[in-house]
């Protein structure tokens, strides 16, 4: 085809050409042109809607602006905010359009995500004169995105929890553990860390079976959980050894709340395959970082104190 004839082709049937969904209005908030890829998309003819107003019809129920509106209103950005909430970012390509990701509930049978961009059209003096609105279906690649991040979530948290107990496991308390250092240094407030162990676990293992072991340390998990505060955490340190980290806390505090949970587990009744009730004890040793304090240090303090618990006869608390 010649420069000549292709010179001749009007705005519409151009945009009839292309397979991406597009309308134009003028300044009046008109529709000027309605795509054959939009008449598709939306099932209303360009018939139906060239000369009204109707540009909203397809993507909402009641009538409000669309993205196009706002173009040839002028770029206010509250209106944006207002209607598009956090969803829009101008266009790193076209000067003046906008770009946003919404999703559509009332369109097809379950909603429909999409990315549209608006850019205003200007004539030779650079007035507005109207905007021009394409659409691109983005549901799969939004439930793509949506799939990837639940999968990611999930391996972060069965990276970080321990199967058994549901406390954090070792590797995430170690990381917390520099984190709460930090922050008490920061900020100038105290920080307490207790080590516990279930006293002669070796021998309940050995008389009542692995599975019975494994029921004593599901409990003492739940029971660690229900003495936290929300802003202490809990971890499965080793087999039968529980690390609390417990921030904004001195040390007597913490050694309250952790005889609490001494004392109650030592009351809890466990009834073996035989029908044989028993009772386990733990022992745990605490302490209260100083400024000079790093995390290793500070465990082996824990440590240390958890030692001399299990030195002086077990089920004590000592630091
Ligand atoms: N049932 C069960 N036992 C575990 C698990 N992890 C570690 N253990 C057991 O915990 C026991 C720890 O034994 P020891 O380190 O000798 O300590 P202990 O018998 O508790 O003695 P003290 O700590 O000195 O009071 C071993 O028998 C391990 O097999 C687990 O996931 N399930």
């Amino acid at each position: 085809m010649s420069k000549k004839k292709l010179d001749g082709i009007g705005i519409g049937n151009l945009l009839d050409n292309i397979p991406i969904p597009a309308f134009i209005i003028n300044t009046q908030h008109v529709i000027t042109h309605w795509n054959v890829s939009l008449e598709i998309a939306s099932g209303l003819s360009s018939r139906d809607v060239v000369g009204t107003r109707d540009q909203w019809r397809p993507f909402y129920k009641s009538k409000r602006p669309t993205m196009a509106d706002l173009i040839v209103a002028g770029v206010n950005i509250p209106e944006l905010d207002q209607f598009y909430a956090a969803k829009y970012h101008p266009s790193d390509v076209l000067q003046g359009a906008f770009m946003a990701e919404d999703f559509f509930p009332d369109i097809g049978k379950e909603g429909e995500w999409l990315s549209f961009t608006a850019s205003p059209i200007k004539d030779e003096n650079g007035i507005i004169i109207g905007a021009i609105e394409t659409l691109v279906v983005i549901t799969d690649r939004k439930k793509a995105e949506f799939e990837l991040t639940e999968r990611e979530q999930r391996y972060r948290e069965l990276s970080q929890v321990d199967d058994l107990t549901q406390l954090y496991n070792a590797r995430h308390f170690y990381h917390e553990l520099e984190h709460e250092l930090e922050r008490s240094c920061r900020y100038k407030q105290p920080l307490s860390l207790c080590m516990l162990d279930l006293d002669f676990f070796k021998g309940v293992n050995d008389r009542f079976g692995h599975p019975f072991g494994d029921q004593v340390l599901r409990k003492l998990g739940f029971l660690i959980q229900s003495h936290l505060r929300c802003i202490d955490s809990a971890y499965r340190y080793g087999g039968e050894e529980f690390a609390i980290i417990m921030p904004q806390v001195e040390i007597y505090e913490a050694f309250t709340a952790v005889e609490r949970l001494r004392l109650e587990l030592s009351e809890v009744d466990f009834r073996t395959g035989s029908g044989q009730v028993i009772n386990v004890s733990l022992s745990a040793g605490l302490v209260q970082a100083q400024a000079s304090d790093s995390k290793e240090s500070l465990v082996a303090k824990a440590d240390k104190a958890l030692y001399r618990a299990k030195g002086g006869g077990r089920n004590r608390t000592c630091f």
